[in-house]
């Protein structure tokens, strides 16, 4: 589905992907894990092209994904739930929904019900600002806003970051219910163990802009856990 090979990365002088390689299958849920600093995000924003990469290359159903600028990756099919959620704070949640409506390829005018039926309290709050709106809300919004174009890859970066436990919870439940019932392919940067455990059925672990370790959820083991994640 997502084939990453011999991914290049730097910031000016500082080097941060390394020959990265990275393979997604269709109707996976993946985590990329890692300490702070291995460069999760940043190769999550080299997939969404908001960071060049200097070499290699990223496919998407076999097709180059990375000559398309940013804003041809949302219409190829990804949808993006950045690190620290970017809703826009003085939009209405209408509004913050509706943005990713022109570029779906049947150009729905009406957000599709079932963004209201995965997260109802994005109907109730319809006409509040974004600003207002509490962390998990504001998280459940950027999620919401990501489906609108009715993605077949879902990239999430740390969505449980400063949210409450019972949100979380929530978030998890959508997480397995897109990619169980729904076949949603699923990436997912995530730092906490337990809910990685819950939502992936599969791992990638980080260290210095390179995966390290790839397998089943269930495989993660202590000794992988300790090497590569305690701090
Ligand atoms: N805009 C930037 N300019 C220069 N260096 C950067 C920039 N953004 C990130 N870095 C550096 O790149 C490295 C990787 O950062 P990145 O955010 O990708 O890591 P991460 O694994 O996602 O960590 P975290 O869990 O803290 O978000 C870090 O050393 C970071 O300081």
């Amino acid at each position: 589905m997502i084939d990453i090979s011999k991914v290049n990365q730097r910031y000016g002088g500082t080097q941060i992907l390394w020959d990265l390689d990275l393979a997604i299958k269709p109707g996976s849920c993946t985590c990329i894990m890692g300490r702070n600093g291995v460069g999760k995000t940043t190769l999550l924003k080299c997939l969404m092209g908001l960071l060049p990469i200097e070499s290699g290359e990223i496919l998407l159903e076999g097709e180059a994904l990375h000559t398309k600028p940013a804003q041809f990756r949302a219409p190829a099919g990804i949808g993006y739930v950045p690190q620290g959620r970017d809703i826009f704070p003085t939009l209405t949640v209408e509004e913050n929904l509706r943005i990713g409506l022109p570029i779906r390829k049947d150009k729905a005018k009406q957000i599709p019900e079932k963004i209201f039926e995965l997260f109802p309290v994005l109907k109730e709050m319809l006409h509040r600002r974004g600003g207002d709106l509490s962390g998990g809300q504001q998280q459940q919004l950027a999620i919401g806003r990501a489906l609108v174009i009715e993605p077949k890859v879902l990239i999430l970066d740390e969505p449980n970051e400063g949210i409450q436990p019972n949100i979380v919870q929530q978030i998890g439940d959508v997480i397995l219910k897109l990619n169980q019932e729904e076949g949603l392919t699923v990436i997912l940067v995530e730092q906490k163990l337990g809910f990685a455990r819950r939502v992936g059925k599969e791992f990638r672990l980080m260290e210095k802009g390179r995966v390290v370790a790839s397998d089943q959820m269930a495989n993660l083991s202590e000794d992988l856990i300790k090497q590569y994640l305690a701090v």
